[in-house]
């Protein structure tokens, strides 16, 4: 890497709020790098201060302590002009932009960059038409910022901040209002941008299986305790990932990357097969309750090998093994072996 030296750096850094000058701490302190080139997903339960450690890394609100330095310099010293040359920031507030057309809107953008006469100069246009196509914009942009969906607003917000062409880009939940396609779609623009670009990316969001495929490195804030960063999957196997979100009732399977939204309620059910159908068996399996393992149990259920869709074969003690053609046949058997058993 051509720069080594982190963009953004936070020592002993607490955030939160002052009222009636009272300090309400929200986190800290916290120890922060933000390093050119990488894609960092904030992350954390609601009320965890992911939007206050946004805005107080952006300038928006004054640390209740501890020092921050963008580009080397103290932020605090730093004039609004400077820091907006340095940082841009997408918040999730609605923004009021009356009649502006989205193509004014993305112009501003380049503000930070042009003359007291805010002119833009060609280079200013390119950058504008630019953001405008690599957010998909452009093909909207004539039109009434205030006509927007709030999905395609915040596709225009994005593409502001793309035209401001900041060394360090944070964004507060920009996957919000998307849907998937658009989300999945948004995650790898930002981790090309990082890349080609050397920008630093700081968003949070609550995308949780999105980020931890997207993200080079995770902030990890717990609602209580310290700030926990590292690769996703380094964070995942040393369980700090499930440790993070226990407390709202969520068991992450770092076997599968997944949250279990099931309680298993039925019995263990050995699962044979591997490939596509047998993980698709084995989470409609785990949805009707029952546990699957790979070791022998009571109950088998041998999910179809290779590219043939079906059948399904389940055996239950004492009887000959069953044919199913679907997923839907197999479970509709399952769950009658499921209440008999429970009757007995
Ligand atoms: N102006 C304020 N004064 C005092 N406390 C505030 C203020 N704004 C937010 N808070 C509190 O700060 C805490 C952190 O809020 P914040 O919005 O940063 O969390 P978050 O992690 O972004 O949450 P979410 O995931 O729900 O968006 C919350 O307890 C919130 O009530």
């Amino acid at each position: 890497m051509p720069n080594p030296a982190p963009l953004l750096t936070a020592e002993d850094l607490a955030v939160g709020y002052m009222n009636r000058k009272t300090p309400h701490p929200v986190a800290g302190p916290l120890r922060l790098a933000l390093w050119p080139g990488e894609l960092v997903c904030l992350l954390g339960p609601n009320g965890a201060g992911k939007s206050t450690l946004l805005r107080t890394l952006a300038g928006l609100q004054p640390p209740l302590g501890g020092r921050l330095d963008l580009g080397g310099w103290p932020l605090a010293a730093m004039g609004a002009p400077e820091r907006a040359r340095q940082l841009s920031i997408v918040l999730t507030d609605r923004v009021d932009a009356g009649n502006l057309a989205v193509r004014e809107l993305v112009r501003l953008g380049r503000h930070p960059h042009t003359g007291w006469l805010g002119s833009l100069s060609a280079h200013d246009e390119a950058r504008v038409q630019a953001a405008l196509e690599a957010t998909g914009t452009e093909i909207f942009a004539d039109r009434p910022v205030g006509e927007l969906s709030d999905g395609e607003r915040q596709k225009v917000l994005l593409a502001r901040a793309l035209a401001q062409d900041t060394p360090v880009v944070l964004l507060d939940e920009p996957t919000a209002h998307l849907d998937l396609p658009n989300r999945v779609a948004l995650m790898r623009l930002l981790h090309q941008l990082a890349r080609t670009t050397g920008k630093a990316i700081l968003l949070s969001t609550h995308e949780l299986d999105l980020a931890l495929q997207a993200a080079d490195r995770v902030w990890l804030l717990p609602a209580d305790g310290p700030l926990r960063t590292g690769t996703p999957e380094d964070l995942v196997l040393s369980g700090a990932f499930a440790a993070a979100f226990a407390r709202e009732g969520l068991a992450f399977d770092a076997g599968t990357g997944t949250f279990a939204l099931h309680a298993p309620t039925g019995p263990p059910v050995q699962l044979v097969g591997e490939g596509a159908a047998a993980f698709w068996t084995r989470r409609a399996l785990e949805r009707e309750g029952f546990v699957p393992t790979t070791g022998p149990a009571a109950l088998r259920v041998t999910a179809p090998a290779g590219p043939d869709l079906g059948p399904w074969l389940s055996q239950v003690p004492g009887q000959a093994a069953q044919s199913h053609a679907t997923i839907g046949a197999l479970l509709r058997t399952m769950r009658q072996v499921n209440s008999n058993q429970l009757v007995d």
